[in-house]
């Protein structure tokens, strides 16, 4: 597996290659929803939020290959949820998980620099291995993050389409080549993933709730971050009508359906087992 450019940079490609080899393509997200902080007898203020957090990280980050801690339940807290943040980053990429920061991020090009300041440079506070962004201001607005993630063996994974309901009439709607929205991102995406070896580093988001067959990812040679899994119904078998069998970069994701059986780390642990296990059959 090289992945590796001249600077010696290893890709976020080839890293998210090698730690789903390793510990099975399963990524659990770090949502700290205040019911959920209620149901571990968490008071829901920021030392719950605290408690939470560093519990799920703490019990997931040495087995799970991704996680991905979605910054709205963080940033519902100002700045002291936010040094919450930065420690459940600290604290994943010390147990050997990647953090896939949910940020949904996009804005013109200039202002975009400044995110791929907050969230993909070297040194930066609230670093992530990658972030998710959003298309909708043109995905040519997304360039600042997609150079920066490249020089920096980070990954992007822009939205494309949606798990949820309300998603479908703005990425279902056609271009007037005739593509749907949600195609023209992925198309756009696996541009820039060409050539790229063990895989790119410009990943997309499609629900596993979505109809199979929407969106063609047969050429897209990156990740596909694939949330619905769980709590929002989708099941293993969802997963497997909606992307076949053995898509590579195929990346399911959960968060509720793993965090409920929390608060003790072998339960959270065991639930992410299961959830991987469920999978096993049907990615590569
Ligand atoms: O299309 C999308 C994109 C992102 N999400 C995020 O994933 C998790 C899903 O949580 P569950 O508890 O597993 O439903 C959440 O952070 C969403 O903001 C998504 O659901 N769909």
């Amino acid at each position: 597996m090289s992945g590796e450019d001249a600077a010696g940079v290893r890709s976020f490609g080839a890293r998210l290659a090698e730690v789903t080899a390793a510990r099975g393509p399963l990524c659990v997200g770090v949502d700290p929803h205040p019911a959920l902080l209620q149901a571990w007898g968490l008071p829901v203020d920021v030392s719950g939020l605290e408690r939470f957090a560093l519990t799920a990280t703490e019990a997931l980050a040495g087995s799970v290959a991704v996680l991905k801690p979605q910054s709205a339940f963080f940033e519902a807290y100002g700045a002291a949820g936010i040094a919450v943040l930065e420690r459940v980053l600290t604290t994943t990429r010390q147990a050997g998980a990647l953090v896939l920061l949910d940020v949904k991020r996009g804005d013109i090009g200039s202002t975009m620099a400044a995110y791929t300041a907050a969230y993909l440079a070297d040194g930066a506070p609230l670093a992530a291995d990658a972030i998710t962004v959003s298309p909708y201001l043109g995905f040519g607005s997304l360039d600042p993050a997609l150079a920066q993630a490249r020089r920096t063996g980070r990954g992007v994974f822009v939205l494309a389409r949606t798990s949820n309901p309300e998603g479908h009439t703005v990425q279902r709607a056609r271009n007037s080549g005739g593509a749907t929205i949600a195609q023209s991102i992925v198309d756009a995406a696996a541009e820039c993933n060409a050539g790229a070896e063990p895989l790119g580093d410009v990943g997309v988001v499609v629900g596993a709730t979505v109809e199979p067959g929407e969106v063609r990812l047969d050429t897209l040679n990156g990740p596909v971050l694939a949330p619905g899994f769980g709590a929002q119904g989708a099941t293993a078998e969802d997963v497997r009508r909606v992307f076949g069998t053995g898509l590579r970069g195929l990346l399911p994701t959960s968060s509720r359906d793993v965090l409920r059986h929390g608060p003790a780390a072998e339960a959270l642990r065991s639930a992410a087992e299961r959830a991987r296990d469920s999978l096993a059959s049907i990615l590569p």
